[in-house]
Order: structure tokens, then C-alpha cells, then sequence
């Protein structure tokens, strides 16, 4: 099956700010494939690649060397197949909570009416109804984020690019969220590349975690198939036998990297 994205062989070096003649290789030869409808998330230590990796995937970073193929095509831009979901918050704050969520539908040249109508149900799915003429600072974080999703759902996206969307959420809120993003997903399963440094959260949620090494020349060092049953609920999975089995399996694997991630943390500081 082609897959829908596709990272062939990535390598990402960036050039230092500062100086010219240094340069820092982020990502090397990395190859990755995501399925239509497999839900992956990527796990490494801090600063390891993880973001660049999806920025590539975006369209928004071209690598130094490899491709990238949104089902079978060359991604030469913006991946306009792709929804994209941030760690920092994308509301824009002068523009209500539906105007939020239409912002993508009034760019591709929906009419008024048929935006709103479409951005009142995407509010009611992610549990805002009646919330449609707050504005952002009149909403918790957690309503903020539902908002987000509702406004990178909305265009129906057949990837989907998460970027630690909800590590700023108490656990309580994030646990909802977490379950509200597979309900969304497991009704019309699509491509969902999820980064995140929380390795119960990455089990939890996938069918495939990736372990990614630490920095520099990051590449996958473990891939795991989460063959836990589904439908889940995030906070009811983790007593699963399996999923401990899981966990300390691929733990094995993420802690030499974290504690790479760490010393290194600690000597560029
Ligand atoms: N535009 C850039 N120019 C120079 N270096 C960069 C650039 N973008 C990222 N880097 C470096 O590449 C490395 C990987 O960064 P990246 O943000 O992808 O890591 P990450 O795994 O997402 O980090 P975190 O877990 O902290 O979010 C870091 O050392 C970072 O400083």
C-alpha cells in the first residue's frame, strides 16, 4: 500500500546563527513510513529531532538530503494534505472561537453560511457548543485546544501532524483530550504522525510507536506495534497487562537516549 507519508532517507543540517562554519545535523537518514489511517507517534529525549522531522513532514522544513511522498507524490511545498497541531497555541486571540475554527474553510473560499454551519457541528463534536462567540482568553486552555483540533479537523485533512499538542494540560484535561482525539480518529481513521515526549501517552494512543535516538544524527533506533485492543480509554489502558509489558519493553530502548539527552542538555547550558 503507498503510504501516506513518507520520509525517505531524511537527513536536516542546519547552519549556525552565529557561525557559518558550524553546523549541526539534526536528523540523518531517517526513513519512516505512516499508513493511511495508522496512528504513529514518535518518542526521543529533549531537543533529539522530533519537531524538525514533522516540520519536514509538513512541507514547512526541506530536508538537506532525502524525500518526502504524500501518498506517492513528491512534497515539493506546504503538504496540503496535511492538518498540522502545534504544542503553542495557534488561536488567533481577535477572532471568536467559531471564527477560529473557519479560519481554514473562509481561506479555501467557502461561503459565510456554509463555513459557520459546518464550524457550529465541529464545535458541538469537540464539546463547545453554545461556546461559538467566546473569544480565546474567555476559554480554559483545555477549551482552547479543543478549539484547535476542531479548526485543523474542520478541513478534513487525510494526515494529520501533532506536535505535543497537549503538554501544556493538566493531567485531567489531557486525559479527555487524549480520548476525544481517538473517538475523532477511530471514526474516520486518518494518518496521524503524534510526537510527544510522554511514552505512556505515545502507547496509550497508537498502532506503531518510533523511538528516535538522541541528538545529533537522529534516526529510529526501535519501532513497536501497540497491538492493544481498541476502542481505548487512555487512563483505563495503562493497567493492561500488555500495556506494561509495552512499556517496559520500549523504555528499555528510550533510557539510554533520555540520559544521553539529558547530559547533553546539561553541558550546552
Ligand atoms: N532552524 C534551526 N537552526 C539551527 N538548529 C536548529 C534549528 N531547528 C532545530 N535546531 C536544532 O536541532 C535539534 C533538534 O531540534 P527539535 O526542535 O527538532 O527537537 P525536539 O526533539 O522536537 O525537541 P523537544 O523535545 O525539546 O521539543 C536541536 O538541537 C535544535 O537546537
Amino acid at each position: 500500500m503507498t503510504p501516506a507519508l513518507l520520509f525517505d532517507d531524511i537527513t536536516c543540517t542546519f547552519v549556525s546563527k552565529d557561525d557559518r562554519s558550524q553546523r549541526y545535523t539534526a536528523v540523518a537518514n531517517t526513513t519512516l513510513a505512516i499508513a493511511p489511517g495508522e496512528f504513529v507517534s514518535v518518542v526521543g529525549p529533549t531537543g533529539c529531532g522530533k519537531s524538525t522531522l514533522l516540520n519536514v513532514g509538513a512541507g514547512l522544513l526541506q530536508p538537506s538530503s532525502g524525500s518526502v511522498k504524500v501518498f506517492g507524490e513528491p512534497l515539493t511545498a506546504i503538504n496540503k494534505r496535511a492538518g498540522y497541531m502545534f504544542q503553542a497555541e495557534a488561536l488567533m486571540p481577535w477572532r471568536s472561537a467559531l471564527q477560529n475554527v473557519i479560519a481554514g474553510l473562509q481561506y479555501r473560499g467557502h461561503s459565510e453560511k456554509e463555513a459557520e454551519e459546518l464550524g457550529e457541528q465541529w464545535l458541538a463534536r469537540v464539546g463547545l457548543q453554545g461556546f461559538g462567540d467566546r473569544y480565546p482568553h474567555q476559554l480554559s486552555g483545555g477549551m482552547r485546544k479543543r478549539v484547535a483540533l476542531a479548526q485543523t479537523l474542520i478541513l478534513d485533512p487525510d494526515i494529520i501532524l501533532m506536535d505535543e499538542p497537549f503538554s501544556a494540560l493538566d493531567i485531567q484535561t489531557r486525559q479527555l483530550m487524549e480520548n476525544e482525539v481517538l473517538d475523532l480518529w477511530n471514526a474516520k481513521k486518518k494518518a496521524v504522525l503524534f510526537i510527544t515526549h510522554d511514552l505512556d501517552e505515545a502507547i496509550a494512543m497508537s498502532d506503531r510507536v518510533i523511538v528516535l535516538a538522541a541528538g545529533p544524527g537522529t534516526h529510529p533506533i526501535g519501532e513497536f506495534k501497540i497491538d492493544l485492543p481498541r476502542p481505548r480509554d487512555v487512563a483505563e489502558i495503562r493497567m493492561h497487562p500488555r500495556f506494561v509489558e509495552l512499556h517496559q519493553q520500549i523504555w528499555d530502548v528510550l533510557r539510554d537516549e533520555v540520559l544521553k539527552g539529558y547530559q547533553q542538555q546539561k553541558r550546552a547550558a
